[in-house]
């Protein structure tokens, strides 16, 4: 197959249903969307309809029930450095220093010490993080933790880097800081990014198309072109016109999916 020109991500009619042979749970289905090489895509929909599996089987943690998943046009059947997994919580080993923790991968790779080390010194540097090298994670703020985190991800110069909410348990000022250390770095590595995230106004901020879903089963609701040029201010009227008509478009969807939450708990 010539894979030059295929898409860096390529989800052909994905399903995933849970415990599918005892009592079957349909997480997600019918989703097809395409991710470019280079563009950035946020995944917006409500509690529970299948975004973080979603990215789970891109990152070749979970399988999909049905379709196909590609990555470079290639058929994704496990882990693979060349995709970047970004969690909640960053999720460092608290015993190694942060510059081990950037290295680590390159650890894994044979890279020898001394081109590891500085490899991870320089994009320590890049999110901002010079003099904190010798920290254990224990030492640094939920938002240090987070951009380590970034840093380790980028060590394996990853085409796609796929981020899980990555910002949520942040405060709203170390956010927007990190909102734009990510377009920064996107735009640097030139990578793919393909983001989760809740929040109408962080999809804005950093899209370049936002993929809504329903509520569970998880399904393509509609695929949102952002043309807005960056840096994106919130207060600017195109972008309160967007997010109109995203909290619109997922309005109905919330709604059913904190009923089906309900039911669910009785
Ligand atoms: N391992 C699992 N086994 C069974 N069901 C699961 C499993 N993981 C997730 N689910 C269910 O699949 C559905 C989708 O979960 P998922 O975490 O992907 O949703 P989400 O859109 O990321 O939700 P949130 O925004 O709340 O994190 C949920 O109903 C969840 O309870």
């Amino acid at each position: 197959m010539n894979t030059q020109y295929a898409p860096a991500i390529e989800c052909r009619g994905i399903g995933k249903t849970w415990n599918e042979a005892e009592a079957p749970f349909v997480a997600l289905q019918y989703v097809s969307f395409e991710v470019k090489s280079g563009e950035f895509v946020v995944l917006l929909g409500p509690s529970g309809c299948g975004k973080s599996t979603l990215l789970y089987m891109l990152a070749g943690l979970e399988r999909a029930t049905r379709g196909a998943l590609l990555s470079d046009g290639v058929p994704i059947t496990g882990p693979s450095p060349e995709r970047g997994m970004i969690f909640q919580e960053a999720a460092l080993f608290p015993w190694l220093d942060i510059r081990d923790n950037v290295a680590y991968g390159l650890a894994l790779q044979g890279v020898p010490r001394a081109q590891r080390e500085r490899r991870a010194m320089e994009l320590l540097a890049r999110v901002g993080l010079n003099g904190f090298e010798l920290k254990r994670p224990s030492q640094l703020s939920g938002g240090m933790r987070q951009r380590a985190a970034m840093a380790r991800a980028l060590a394996l110069q990853p085409k796609v880097l796929m981020m899980d909410e990555p910002f949520a348990a942040l405060d709203i000022q170390t956010r927007a800081k990190m909102q734009a250390y990510l377009l920064q770095l996107w735009r640097e590595s030139g990578a793919s990014v393909l983001l989760v995230t809740h929040s109408i106004e962080e999809a804005i901020g950093l899209a370049d198309r936002i993929v809504v879903f329903t509520a569970r089963p998880g399904r393509i609701k509609e695929i949102v072109p952002v043309d807005l040029p960056r840096p994106r201010n919130p207060r600017d009227e195109a972008f309160h016109a967007l997010h109109d008509r995203l909290a619109e478009l997922l309005a109905d969807e919330v709604d059913r999916a904190f009923a089906e939450q309900e039911a669910l708990a009785r």
